[in-house]
Order: C-alpha cells, then sequence, then structure tokens
C-alpha cells in the first residue's frame, strides 16, 4: 500500500478539531492532503457525517477509534465502522488474540454486507505518549519497550491483522520482523521545527521514512500552525529528499 507511493502520498493529516466546520475548513484549507485521520475527538462530535463529506471529496480515511474491549464488543463495533468504507481502522493489540481475530473477521463481514472494499485492521502496538519510563513503572509492564512493541506488533500478525500503529522509534525492527507486507503506520512523527507536545517517542518526517514507515500520522504541527498550508509544503519539501 505505501512503497510506492510518492513520499508526501504517505502523510496522514490528523483532523483533530472539535467539530465539523472547523473540520471541513482545514479540509479545504489543504486540497493538496488526500489521505485524513478521524480520531475520537472529532468522530465523537459529527458522528459519520464526517466521513460523508471526506468522500464527497474523494478523500482517503483513516477511522483511528482505538477500539478496546471484549471480543463480542470490539467485533460489532469493527462490522458497524467497516460499513463506512474507510481504507483504515484501529484497534488496541492489548484487547488480545480473541478480540483481534473477532474483530478481523467482522470488519471484513461489515463491508461485504456494505458492498465496500474491507478496511486495513490495523493494531495499535503502545500509544507513542507512552515513554520506557510509564509502560515500567506506571503501566507495570516488565519488558523493554521495544520488546513490548515486537510482541504486540507480531500478536497482530499472528491474528490476521494488516498491520499496526507503532513510534518511528519502533519501525526499522517492525519491519525487519514482520516484513514488507505488513503496514507499519506512524504517528508520534515531528519535523525539527515543531513542538514534541504529548509525543514521547518521535522521529522526523525523513527518519521515519527511512526507518520504513509506510504510512505517517502528522496532526498539530500542520494543523495547529499559523500557516498550515507553510507547513504541508515544508514536510512535503523534506519527504522530497527521502523520495
Ligand atoms: O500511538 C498513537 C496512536 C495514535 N495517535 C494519534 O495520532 C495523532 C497524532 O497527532 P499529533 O498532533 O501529530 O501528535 C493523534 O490523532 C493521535 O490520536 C498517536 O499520536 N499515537
Amino acid at each position: 500500500m505505501g512503497n510506492g507511493e510518492q513520499a508526501e502520498q504517505r502523510v496522514i493529516v490528523a483532523l483533530d478539531v472539535p467539530d465539523e466546520q472547523s473540520a471541513i475548513a482545514l479540509i479545504d484549507q489543504l486540497p493538496q492532503v488526500n489521505f485524513w485521520k478521524v480520531g475520537l475527538e472529532l468522530f465523537t462530535s459529527t458522528g459519520p457525517k464526517i466521513l460523508e463529506e471526506l468522500k464527497s471529496r474523494q478523500k482517503r480515511i483513516f477511522l483511528d477509534l482505538k477500539f478496546d474491549d471484549i471480543p463480542n464488543t470490539v467485533a460489532g463495533a469493527c462490522r458497524s465502522a467497516a460499513r463506512y468504507g474507510v481504507d483504515l481502522l484501529t484497534i488496541h493489540a492489548t484487547a488480545g488474540r480473541d478480540a483481534l481475530k473477532a474483530a478481523t473477521e467482522a470488519a471484513q463481514e461489515g463491508a461485504a454486507k456494505a458492498g465496500v472494499q474491507p478496511p486495513k485492521l490495523i493494531a495499535i502496538t503502545l500509544l507513542t505518549s507512552i515513554s520506557a519510563r510509564q509502560l515500567a513503572f506506571d503501566l507495570k509492564i516488565p519488558l523493554e519497550l521495544p520488546e513490548y512493541a515486537l510482541e504486540m506488533a507480531l500478536l497482530a500478525q499472528e491474528s490476521g491483522l494488516d498491520g499496526v500503529v507503532c513510534s518511528p522509534l519502533e519501525v526499522a525492527q517492525l519491519r525487519q520482523t514482520c516484513g514488507d507486507d505488513f503496514l507499519l503506520v506512524c504517528p508520534g512523527v515531528r519535523p525539527t521545527w515543531a513542538e514534541k507536545g504529548d509525543q514521547k517517542r518521535s522521529l522526523t518526517p525523513a527518519q521515519a521514512i527511512i526507518a520504513g514507515a509506510d504510512y505517517l500520522v502528522i496532526g498539530r504541527p500542520i494543523t495547529t500552525a499559523t500557516e498550515p498550508e507553510l507547513a504541508w509544503k515544508r514536510i512535503s519539501e523534506e519527504l522530497t529528499t527521502v523520495a
């Protein structure tokens, strides 16, 4: 999916805004952006209406609702979400093997019933806002962070998922172990000129692509910039160096 594409086509912009009006203003301000991510904030506010808006503009959609529940519940959620005909859909790997398998089957069923292409189902390995220290001391996970991320990715792969969301710092290792056909989608991407904010494990756009990411998810460096078009242009230019 990702590797043959021009580098700037591999940037997914996170539409983390509170309402439909702000979302449409950004989409229209950045016509070059082809792939948008709708997450918890916007989807909770607008529901599926924002997906229709994006589709009417022929945009690709990453529906990032990060499902995490018992198998029956995540399966139901994936079945429903797949009917929207989105390109990517997320579930937490921590939901466990049974939930991941049930979600995979349900997404296929939901899409088939609606007559749309099934989404690529990808699992969150470990949120990019979590540091190694937090993993050990707050979450009490007795593994080194790269090993934990790898275990979550392998669980997702064994359960039939199409790929994972991971930090750019783990991409090279996951690419080597999980192979070229496994989608690696990276948030936590920060150009040198942008603030890190709550992201703890980040690399620059060029570094993340070189490390092996299929897609980069970038939100605030673009969407909260004084001039979002200029921020997009700077990122696109950075990526031409690795295209
Ligand atoms: O591990 C994860 C999983 C998802 N995200 C999402 O990506 C964007 C990043 O936005 P920025 O403004 O560039 O930080 C955001 O929508 C998160 O929900 C993530 O950051 N890390």
